[in-house]
């Protein structure tokens, strides 16, 4: 069983050509946003962290848990991907750009689909975003169903 708490550890990308995108958004969200816990890739949680400080000030942001990791490109989707494996984020939110091909493309396909693996409530684009910020269990605690892979991991491989 996994279960969620009420507080929950959300995962915040943007890319480049995103960023305006998610950087009005959160301001838009932010009292919503700002009693969880934000875990960002490294240029977003940056410009996130800005954009926040900019609205509540200097001491307010220093109560604000924002946890950035490395940039995207270089390794901060893995690090996601990891902790989602680890069970250690409970939503992302990633607006990644659907017009342009990134150097890093295989690890955004592996972030996201480990998301689907780990059954994580995924924003990949405002609307999505909008729906979960606003949904009542973004801060009730929550028991997501976990799939089962244990004949997977238990299958037999013929040598
Ligand atoms: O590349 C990203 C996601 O794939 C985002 O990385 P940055 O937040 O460091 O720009």
């Amino acid at each position: 069983m996994r279960k969620m708490l009420a507080k929950k550890r959300i995962a915040l990308v943007a890319h480049d050509n995103c960023k305006k995108d998610m950087i009005q958004w959160v301001e838009k969200n932010s009292e919503s946003l700002v009693g969880h816990d934000l875990i960002c890739t490294g240029t977003t949680g940056r410009m996130i962290e800005d954009a926040l400080r900019h609205k509540y000030g200097d001491e307010a942001i220093d109560k604000v848990s924002i946890s950035r990791l490395k940039s995207g490109p270089l390794g901060g989707d893995q690090q996601l991907g990891s902790m989602i494996a680890e069970g250690k984020i409970d939503v992302l939110i990633f607006f990644w750009d659907a017009m342009h091909a990134q150097p890093h493309d295989v690890d955004v396909k592996a972030l996201l689909r480990i998301a689907s693996v780990y059954n994580i409530p995924t924003a990949q684009n405002r609307s999505t975003a909008d729906f979960i910020v606003t949904s009542p269990i973004l801060s009730k605690e929550y028991t997501p169903k976990v799939y089962d892979y244990s004949s997977y991991i238990s299958r037999k491989i013929d040598l």
